[in-house]
């Protein structure tokens, strides 16, 4: 339903114009001052704001700058009296959406609120886009799997079957999620990602599924400062994909809800008293296993048959070292354009040393370490072992000087982040690769200790 904010002093526009929308089928709130439309608008999502342009406590035009600068700004309307057109004309060029004079035809006022809306989806939709479009999605390697997994890819992608993919961190799940999504029917739509462990246990409910009438975690009611709406991750994913990463992290409550919504392709927002009808595709991703997480308890085997439809696996890049030379070749030109250092190479022995490694944070911590060499050494034009960070050679010269540890780290971020995986797999090993466990045992929340883990390239299984 749209929600449409009606701002202007005088009541007998505002009851007439809420009555008209309401009966439209539109959700309307009203305000009578500059004021308290701010207010409103820093609560709750709005689509579309009827905003005129004389207002008692502040101008029009004023507002609507303030307006425009939300994160996720309405589609405002402006309405002006006779002798404001050329205000109202003026508003257009300063973002409004369209103009609506007074006395208020009927007719004019519904065609541009459609318009509106329909814009304001648009926009939207063209923001998600942009996002997906920064990301890259070829999946790189010449190694055997990598070259199945792209024929899989192409196989499975124009299917509607639901795909989870395992894989350690960092192995490329997510690149997987967005080449299957690209190649798909679906590949005009958005795909939104939701990575299950990252959100604590309190809000992943809401995320998935969104809330309204103010039923958020910590309340939204009025005038808290908390929107009183929020549409979830399956709602922002209608008629696209929706990829559910480190889905073995959801807790059985949301697992639960995950495979009613999967059954019937409707939920219920928290808080809501209609049901949302969508259609999703699921892609899921898991560093787990889950059979195992099923005979433990942890995961619904119901909800693991609905996922697997099709199973896919991407081996950790140790188990495929040929794709080094490759993955460098590209993440170079990456770094290169974007830091202006085009023609950027790596010596034969410096690859060598790489693929002795064995990578641990997989493809990602590969691609920051490019990132990471190409900005320390910003006039070198070929990076060579030397130029590699103390960690990685200090572990393929371990077979042949013995390995001290400490001082061979070249700054002192190195040395700490060291220090901090090896403590994070102490703790991980004492807690059985328990991550809530061992959150607990280092005194961090499980989400927090999560995204360390992911930044250090620390994975479970280790
Ligand atoms: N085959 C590949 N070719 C090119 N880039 C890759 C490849 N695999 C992974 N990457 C890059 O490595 C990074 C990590 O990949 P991605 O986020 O897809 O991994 P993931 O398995 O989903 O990780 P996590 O489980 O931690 O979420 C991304 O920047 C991705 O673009």
């Amino acid at each position: 339903m749209n929600h449409v904010l009606i701002v202007d002093d005088e009541q007998e526009i505002r009851e007439s114009l809420e009555s008209i929308l309401r009966e439209e089928e539109y959700l309307v709130t009203t305000a009578a001052t500059a004021t308290e439309a701010m207010a409103l608008l820093r609560d709750a999502p709005y689509d579309v704001v009827l905003l005129d342009v004389w207002l008692p406590d502040r101008d029009g035009l004023d507002a609507l700058g303030e307006i425009r600068s939300l994160e996720h700004p309405p589609e405002v309307v402006i309405i002006s009296g006779h002798g404001t057109i050329e205000a109202a004309v003026k508003a257009t060029k300063l973002g409004a959406y369209d103009f609506l004079e007074k006395p208020l035809s009927l007719e004019r006022t519904l065609v541009v609120l459609k318009n509106a809306t329909q814009a304001r989806k648009l926009r939207e939709d063209n923001a998600e886009f942009a996002r997906q479009l920064a990301v890259k999605g070829t999946v790189t390697g010449q190694s055997v799997p990598m070259k199945a997994l792209r024929q899989q890819i192409k196989l499975m992608a124009p299917t509607n079957g639901r795909v989870l993919i395992y894989g350690e961190s960092g192995t490329g799940k997510e690149l997987i999620g967005r080449a299957m999504h690209a190649e798909s029917l679906r590949k005009d739509r958005v795909f939104v990602e939701l990575n299950c462990a990252a959100i604590p246990e309190d809000y992943i409910e809401t995320e998935l599924f969104g809330y309204r009438n103010g039923a958020g975690p910590g309340g939204g009611a009025p005038g808290n400062g908390r929107p009183t709406e929020k549409r979830g991750t399956f709602e922002r994913a209608d008629g696209g994909t929706l990829f559910l990463d480190e889905v073995g992290d959801m807790s059985l409550k949301t697992q639960a809800k995950v495979l009613r919504a999967l059954d019937e392709q409707r939920f219920l927002p928290v808080g809501a008293s209609h049901p949302v009808h969508v259609d999703v595709r699921v892609i899921a991703a898991t560093n787990k296993d889950l059979e195992e997480e099923i005979a433990r308890g942890n995961f619904r085997e119901d909800l693991f048959y609905r996922l697997n439809v099709i199973p896919f696996y991407v081996p950790p890049l140790r188990d495929r070292k040929e794709d080094i030379p490759l993955l460098v070749k590209e993440f170079l030109l990456e770094f290169g354009q974007q830091y202006g250092r085009a023609r950027v190479e790596m010596s034969d022995d410096a690859l060598a040393t790489l693929k002795q490694y064995h990578w641990p944070g997989n493809v990602r911590e590969l691609r920051n370490l490019v990132e990471r060499v190409l900005i320390l050494n910003p006039k070198i034009q070929r990076l060579d072992r030397k130029h590699l960070p103390a960690l990685v050679y200090r572990e393929a010269g371990k077979t042949s000087n013995g390995n001290g540890r400490g001082e061979e780290f070249a700054t002192l971020l190195e040395a700490r982040e060291a220090y901090e995986r090896d403590y994070i797999l102490k703790k991980l090993d004492e807690c059985h690769g328990n991550v809530s466990r061992a959150a607990e045992g280092l005194g961090l929340e499980r989400s927090h200790l999560y995204r360390k883990m992911k930044a250090l390239g620390v994975t479970v299984k280790e």
